[in-house]
């Protein structure tokens, strides 16, 4: 994807993370698309690997620190909107932070003024321009059958939900469910960058005692290798198209 590529494994990196899940493959990948700088995580990090929050987050503030302008990111998510299939793509809207809920925000402890200030807003989390140059090139693409726009609410992990978890995340305005991103998008914009996510939504959550399916990894993996080629089109037509005031990376 990437041309002219200058490729990191995570574990080069002094004090970069290590990836521990099995699809994450932990390298930094440099390069261009289009004439344009980007650089790529290929794996990201989880609370449920056991990494303090502000661990998972330290790519972000290598990258504001690297001159990145915007960041896109993609997950695997749990569709718990009724009207959503295995295989669509949610634009993310805005997020439900529920380890935040509990005081698991990685902001917390003395805020470095450097990167930004004490108390962020969060209501512009995503970029309103770049979710609707998202939808549009979707639907330039093709993809409208399987582009939906929606909420994504992050837990802890390394569990799947149980059925009732499900039911009170739908009835609090979530529509899809996953364990990650929502960290990254706060650091993220706590230091000024744009940001634009992405979920594919590679299972459906089960919310009724009577259904026989059950969430894996396995399924997760499988319904990503389904999409990627088309998910890989979108975000790099999006990189295409970003206005970028100042020709920095992305
Ligand atoms: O890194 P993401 O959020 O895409 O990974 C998802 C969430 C869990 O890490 C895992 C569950 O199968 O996939
Ligand atoms: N929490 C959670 N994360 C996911 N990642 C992919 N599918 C799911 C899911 O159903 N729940």
């Amino acid at each position: 994807m990437l041309k002219d590529q200058v490729v990191f494994n995570y574990k080069d990196i002094p004090n970069f993370p290590q990836s521990t899940v099995h699809g994450h493959a932990g390298r930094l990948v440099f390069g261009t698309l289009k004439g344009r700088p980007c650089v790529c995580m290929q794996g990201r990090f989880h609370l449920y690997e056991g990494y303090p929050i502000q661990k998972i987050t330290l790519p972000m503030r290598i990258f504001k620190m690297l001159g990145v302008e915007t960041v896109i990111l993609t997950n695997a998510a749990g569709g718990l909107n009724q009207d959503f299939k295995v295989g669509d793509i949610m634009v993310i809207k805005d997020h439900i932070n529920m380890p935040g809920f509990a005081g698991n925000n990685p902001l917390v402890g003395p805020n470095d003024e450097r990167f930004g200030v004490r108390f962020p807003c969060m209501s512009d989390a995503y970029d309103r321009e770049l979710q609707q140059l998202a939808v549009d090139i979707g639907q330039e693409l093709g993809y409208g059958d399987f582009l939906k726009e929606g909420v994504y609410c992050v837990l802890g992990g390394p569990s799947f939900e149980t059925i009732a978890e499900c039911r009170i995340l739908h009835k609090l305005g979530a529509d899809a469910v996953g364990m990650s991103t929502v960290h990254e998008v706060i650091v993220a914009r706590h230091c000024g960058m744009r940001v634009v996510a992405l979920s594919l939504i590679t299972n459906l959550v089960v919310m009724d005692y009577d259904s026989q399916e059950k969430a894996n990894h396995e399924d997760v993996l499988q319904a990503s290798k389904l999409r990627a080629g088309q998910l890989e089109r979108l975000v790099s037509t999006v990189v295409t198209r970003i206005d970028h005031p100042n020709s920095n990376l992305i």
